[in-house]
């Protein structure tokens, strides 16, 4: 059956329907602003017909910044119902040679089934070169699907066997994920799914396809050019696995259902959430074993430096300037800064050498998988904000460590957040709750990584709560530009840890 979606937009210019459809898409990264401009910067046909499959590169500028953002576009003279949810328009583009409806082929099996065979075959089809990791077959009979949920790019279910990672905001070059897990699954790393293959485009497409912006270079051009840029990531997919965010919400969940006592609060200890229902906390220590023995894999597979005092001081210094630009951008997030500042401060009064490595980078519970076998960690990517050179460079494995505390603190106000107005009483009980429940959890997840040889988070202290609040700062741009409605999570747990 087809259908005409009752309202889709129409136009004869493809660049226009993509700048109104681009910010309602979640993984657009630019929501806090403008589009000044948008072109295609590629477009490759790789498969005729109808159906039709392009696979198109979107250069797009919002004030002095150029970000490039993949697209797979469908085109069908008449519409599937189940493609109406994803229709960007309607086309008549002679100038594209484009007619029909126009649409998000990542949810269109039909279309997403050929970038299997082409991994398979190992083609190039254009700038697009389409690779199997060494020693691996590649399936070619399955149907992908989009996995729901929280996402800064899109991922294809294929089967039971696949998971393709779609990197929606390109960044020049090659691809931490892709680097970091094929050196982890050759140091025979078991907290790392397999990598079967992968799509990249050819070198230096980025940089020249990259519009320059009318007050400087393109943001997409550095250093990185002559690699080629990786489009997508072909892993295994772990069919019993469950992600430790839907974990954690769980036995938060639980925790907050547990009835109260009349008269005894405030009596909701770090203890207390151990004893309710769905406790994390044994999984906690868990994955901070699992963490500690990643970091070790990745020390010895990149190597460790020893950052200099300087150094350290530089790094203070970037905290210091991201909360410059994050405060002027977000106002609720001024009254804390002075506390944050404080501790940046000390970090680097008392900067000593310290041992730096290859590290997550954006480590949080959305990151970790829960199979029957234990922990696996996922997104080697680094935070998709920064830059290629700031995703890929050596850090303190307690980085990651402060990253999946920020990670308990969400999770713990994520629910209370999203309860909106309470009244006072209930507000302050359940944020009692919270509260047990993060130190809990993140007591066990420190204990877990340091038994497992990791640096020590209680030795470290300053540094660690110097990490965290750089995150939580990182956190409120994130939710600020790409999920608004999720600002009050960051700011209410800052509120307690600057408070
Ligand atoms: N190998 C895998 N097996 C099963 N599920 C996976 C796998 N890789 C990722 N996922 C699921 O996809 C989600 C998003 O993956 P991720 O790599 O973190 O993408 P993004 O960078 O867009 O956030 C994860 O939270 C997890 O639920
Ligand atoms: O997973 P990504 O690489 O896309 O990371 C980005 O998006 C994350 C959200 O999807 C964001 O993580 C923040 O929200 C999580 C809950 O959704 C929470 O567990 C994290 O602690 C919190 O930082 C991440 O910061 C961002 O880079």
């Amino acid at each position: 059956m087809t259908v005409a979606p009752s309202d889709p937009p129409t136009g004869t210019s493809l660049v226009r329907l993509l700048a109104g459809w681009l910010p309602q898409q979640r993984w657009f990264g630019g929501k806090d602003g403008p589009i000044h401009d948008l072109t295609i910067g590629t477009a490759t046909e790789l498969r005729p017909g109808d159906p039709a499959l392009h696979h198109l590169v979107l250069d797009v500028r919002q004030d002095d910044t150029t970000d490039h953002y993949q697209l797979l576009l469908g085109v069908r003279r008449d519409l599937p119902e189940h493609l109406a949810p994803v229709v960007i328009g309607r086309l008549e583009d002679l100038e594209q040679g484009i007619t029909g409806y126009v649409y998000d082929a990542a949810h269109d099996a039909e279309l997403t089934r050929p970038l299997l065979e082409l991994m398979a075959e190992e083609r190039t089809v254009g700038p697009l070169a389409f690779r199997r990791a060494p020693g691996t077959g590649i399936r070619t009979d399955l149907d992908g699907a989009p996995i729901q949920g929280e996402q800064s790019n899109t991922s294809l279910i294929f089967g039971d066997a696949y998971i393709c990672k779609l990197f929606r905001r390109l960044s020049p070059g090659v691809s931490p994920d892709l680097e970091v897990n094929l050196a982890l699954s050759r140091r025979g790393c078991e907290h790392v799914p397999s990598v079967h293959g992968w799509i990249e485009l050819e070198p230096g497409t980025l940089a020249t396809a990259g519009r320059p912006s009318a007050n400087g270079p393109s943001s997409g051009a550095g250093s990185s050019g002559d690699e080629p840029v990786t489009l997508a990531l072909l892993s295994e997919f772990l069919l019993t696995a469950t992600d430790g965010w839907q974990l954690a919400l769980t036995s938060v969940r639980d925790w907050f259902a547990q009835p109260t006592t009349p008269g005894t609060a405030p009596a909701f200890t770090a203890e207390d959430a151990g004893a309710a229902g769905g406790d994390f906390a044994a999984e906690a220590e868990r994955l901070g074993a699992a963490t500690a023995e990643v970091h070790r894999d990745l020390a010895a597979a990149f190597g460790v430096t020893q950052a200099p005092p300087e150094l350290v001081r530089r790094i203070v210094f970037a905290m210091h300037e991201q909360l410059d630009q994050v405060s002027a951008a977000v106002p609720q997030l001024r009254p804390y800064a002075p506390a944050i500042r404080e501790v940046f401060d000390r970090v680097a009064a008392e900067a000593a050498p310290l041992p730096f490595q290859r590290v997550h980078g954006d480590y949080h519970l959305g990151q970790v998988l829960r199979t029957d076998s234990g922990w696996t960690l996922l997104d080697f990517e680094g935070e998709p904000a920064r830059t290629p050179a700031e995703r890929r460079a050596p850090a303190h494995p307690l980085r990651d460590v402060a990253g999946m505390l920020r990670s308990f603190e969400y999770a713990a106000r994520f629910l209370l957040a999203r309860e909106g107005d309470l009244p006072p009483q209930a507000a302050d009980a359940l944020e009692l709750r919270a509260q047990a429940w993060a130190e809990r959890n993140r007591a066990a997840f420190c204990a877990g990584y340091a038994a497992a040889g990791g640096p020590d988070p209680a030795a470290y202290a300053t540094l660690v709560r110097a990490f965290e609040f750089d995150k939580a700062v990182y956190e409120i741009r994130y939710e600020a530009r790409n999920r608004p409605s999720w600002l009050p999570v960051p700011l209410r747990s800052l509120a307690r840890l600057a408070g």
